[in-house]
């Protein structure tokens, strides 16, 4: 497990105005942490920053002790992003290796261990996330990033993918960042929530979640509860998910 430190002075493309300014901040260790902010504000790129695949001109992003000299990241990306010629099965290979246990493990905790021969044309679209949150987790990470991966899904496959991902994250318990413009789901998984401003952007307001253990594994009572706490923010900040906070 990890923790980040972003310390982004600033981020743009080319000459054009900052996508990110100022971001300064922890994401905690073991911990769940939603970004909510308005499209276009540059979420994408702050895990792109995160994941190594983007540089900031100005600042870093920092990572806790590892065992390794980068840690382990795993990123699951708003489409798949499955290898069109690979079965399920291969596209964890390319991963975790042949013949390794946790394949058939990981595709059986997200519920699809029958399409390991499957090609993903030959899946639905909830069954390719799966096997993209699939493998994501048989890598182990240090660190998981997810880019709104449950969006365009009806809310039943939804609901269930969150389960087994929550699952997943309870067992491996990786440091785990995830974007989404769904304040109820933010709720119901996170630890802590960011929200962040319009370019150049920044972050506007914390909020901390105080889970129960099984977190979104909800009955009426914790759906109300969600409610009650996404009600109660919005009265005060009824602009913050278009990126104003109001003091
Ligand atoms: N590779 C790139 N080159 C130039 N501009 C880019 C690049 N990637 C992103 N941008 C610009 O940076 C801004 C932020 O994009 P980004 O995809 O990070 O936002 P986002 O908050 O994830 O958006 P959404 O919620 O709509 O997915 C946008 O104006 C986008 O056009």
């Amino acid at each position: 497990m990890i923790s980040i430190t972003l310390n982004i002075e600033e981020k743009s493309y080319g000459s054009e105005t900052p996508v990110l300014g100022s971001l300064r901040g922890q994401f905690k260790l073991g911990k769940i942490t939603a970004i909510v902010g308005p499209s276009g504000c540059g979420k994408s790129t702050l895990l792109n920053m995160i994941a190594g695949l983007e540089s900031s001109q100005k600042g870093e992003v920092g990572f806790s002790e590892t065992s390794e000299i980068k840690p382990r990241v795993g990123y699951i990306f708003q489409s798949p992003r499955l290898m069109p010629w690979l079965t399920a099965k291969e596209n964890l290979e390319l991963i975790a290796g042949k013949s390794n246990p946790a394949i058939q493990e990981t595709l059986s905790a997200m519920g699809i261990l029958d399409k390991l021969d499957s090609y993903p044309s030959q899946l639905s679209g909830g069954m390719q996330r799966r096997v993209s949150i699939a493998r994501a987790f048989v890598y182990q990470p240090e660190l998981l990033l997810l880019d709104e991966p449950f969006t365009s899904l009806d809310a039943p496959t939804a609901d269930q993918l969150r389960q087994q991902l929550i699952a997943l994250w309870q067992r491996q318990q990786s440091t785990m960042v995830f974007v989404t413009h769904d304040l109820r789901e933010a709720i119901s998984m996170a630890d802590e929530i960011w929200f962040l401003s319009r370019p150049p952007t920044t972050v506007i307001h914390t909020l901390s979640i105080n889970q129960p253990p099984k977190r979104l594994l909800g009955d009426i009572q914790r759906m109300q509860e969600i409610d009650r706490i996404a009600s109660s923010l919005l009265q005060q900040h009824p602009k913050l998910l278009s990126g104003i906070a109001h003091h």
